[in-house]
């Protein structure tokens, strides 16, 4: 399978401007490749990094040395230097991100933002919002909330509306942040399902997973991050 994400001598510290230019030092020489189809689990103890690197590979942090090179179709782009316009598009097509928290967008039913980044990829919206309500009824999301805002939902029902919408769309990059956490058994079972579809459609994952059912479930391997600890400075 293609290697569709390689992270080469990736580092990242921390400065505190407001505590006298603190240098907090995370991680150095990151190196390691992700197939397509391929789901690599970061380990390693709490603070080792691995969200640092998760968001460094979405963008939201700038790494400060090393490339992050991602394939999309014949080209080979370093998100590592790529402006914020490119990466905005990076998310709309390349890049997706499955967190454990939902961000409520007022007024704007389950369903429909479920469905919004389908239809943002090209689908019309009969197709999203069909697509949504499946995902939702496998999640064991109850119907009768479809068509309401998810913000007086349950933590754990908005939780299960931000997985159908991590998953739905096509990405040829997957993040996993904790997409398991506080859920039951039974939509544990559903997201395992739902990343063993996405290996099969060629995605390649890099996830965080506390869960050690869940990890083995999905993992092909397992990274320990702490064999990139940046030593303080
Ligand atoms: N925005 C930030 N500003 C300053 N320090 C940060 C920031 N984000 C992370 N850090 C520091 O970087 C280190 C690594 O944090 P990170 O969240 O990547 O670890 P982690 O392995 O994901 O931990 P956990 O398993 O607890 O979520 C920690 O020491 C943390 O305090």
């Amino acid at each position: 399978m293609p290697v569709r994400l390689y992270l080469n001598n990736v580092g990242k510290s921390f400065t505190m401007h407001l505590q006298g230019g603190t240098v907090i030092p995370v991680v150095k020489q990151v190196e390691f490749s992700v197939n397509a189809g391929e789901c690599v689990v970061l380990g390693g103890p709490s603070g080792a990094g691995k969200s640092s690197i998760l968001k460094m590979i979405y963008g939201n942090y700038r790494c400060d040395e090393g490339q992050i090179l991602v394939t999309v179709g014949d080209e080979i782009i370093n998100i590592a230097g790529a402006e914020p316009r490119r990466m905005l598009s990076l998310r709309e097509a390349t890049i997706g991100y499955v967190s454990q928290f939902l961000r409520t967008i007022p007024r704007v039913s389950a369903e429909d933002v479920v469905a919004e980044p389908l239809i943002a990829q090209g689908a019309s919206e009969a197709e999203g919002v069909d697509t949504a309500r499946a995902l939702l009824s496998r999640l064991n999301v109850p119907e009768r909330l479809w068509t309401l805002p998810p913000a007086t939902f349950s933590g754990g029902e908005q939780q299960r509306v931000n997985i159908a919408r991590g998953f739905i769309a096509h990405y040829p990059i997957l993040l996993l942040d904790e997409p398991t956490a506080s859920l039951d058994a039974a939509n544990r079972a559903v997201v395992v399902r739902l990343v063993e579809e996405k290996k099969e459609k060629g995605v390649a994952m890099v996830g965080i997973l506390h869960d050690q059912d869940v990890r083995e479930q999905i993992a092909d391997r397992i990274i320990d991050v702490t064999g990139f600890a940046a030593e303080a400075a």
